[in-house]
């Protein structure tokens, strides 16, 4: 199965970080969501941490639409934040509201250690570097899940129980707000530093991607561990 194409930059970075990308895209948690093992309560508790995240990550694409130096750049950040609170998070809404939980308890849930490292990481690539910084530490959350959604909508359980969870990021409008966004990070990149493989900035750029990519690996192995 041959991984989606989701732009130059993004390419390049995922190559440069490919063991802890497998960590991430393959981990024990998604194989539970393909074959339809994962615990409910893990699934559960996993929501009302991620709804938690997409908080934090509304905040940070909001970032993004104030570091943007184009209008191209400010509708697709935009866009992006209007998707995520308007859109993804009425999944962990309907899902939770179904296991008994409302959406204020979701609004007020302890956060979990790392749930905090990733999101706090994220938001401080932003507010101490520049679009690219911020751009470096939100692609592994938005293309991770792109790959992870076609790859489990091709090879689920028919039974999983998880189906819904997939389909959200198989859906082909998904997938098209993926290649904007990797376009839109490709652009970025010309925009500001030329070519990427020969930017002085490429290794500082590759360590936010790498360690947003850690923190993706820690935070599925939250879902696994529960209290
Ligand atoms: C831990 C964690 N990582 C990534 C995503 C997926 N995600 C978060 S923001 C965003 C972009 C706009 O939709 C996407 C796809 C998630 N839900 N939880």
């Amino acid at each position: 199965m041959t991984a989606p194409d989701y732009g130059r930059s993004f390419a390049l970075w995922r190559a440069a970080a490919a063991e802890d990308w497998q960590d991430y895209t393959h981990h024990a948690f998604v194989e539970g969501l393909r074959d339809g093992s994962l615990p409910r309560r893990c699934f559960v508790n996993y929501l009302i941490q991620d709804y938690v995240f997409l908080v934090h990550f509304s905040r940070a694409w909001s970032m993004a639409v104030v570091k943007s130096e184009t209008m191209e750049e400010m509708k697709t950040c935009a866009a992006t934040v209007d998707a995520l609170v308007n859109h993804e998070m009425a999944l962990h809404i309907r899902t939770c509201a179904a296991a008994g939980i409302d959406e204020a308890a979701l609004f007020t849930a302890t956060e979990a250690p790392a749930n905090l490292a990733y999101t706090r990481y994220v938001l401080d690539a932003g507010m101490q570097g520049d679009f690219l910084d911020l751009m470096a530490a939100l692609l592994p959350c938005v293309m991770g899940y792109g790959e992870i959604g076609q790859r489990l909508a091709q090879t689920r359980s028919a039974d999983t129980p998880y189906a819904e969870w997939i389909e959200t990021y198989a859906d082909p409008d998904y997938q098209a707000l993926c290649q904007t966004v990797g376009a839109m990070v490709d652009a970025a990149v010309a925009r500001r530093i030329g070519d990427l493989e020969t930017a002085p900035r490429r290794t500082a750029l590759q360590n936010r991607f790498s360690t947003a990519t850690r923190l993706e690996v820690g935070f599925w192995q939250m879902g696994l561990d529960l209290p």
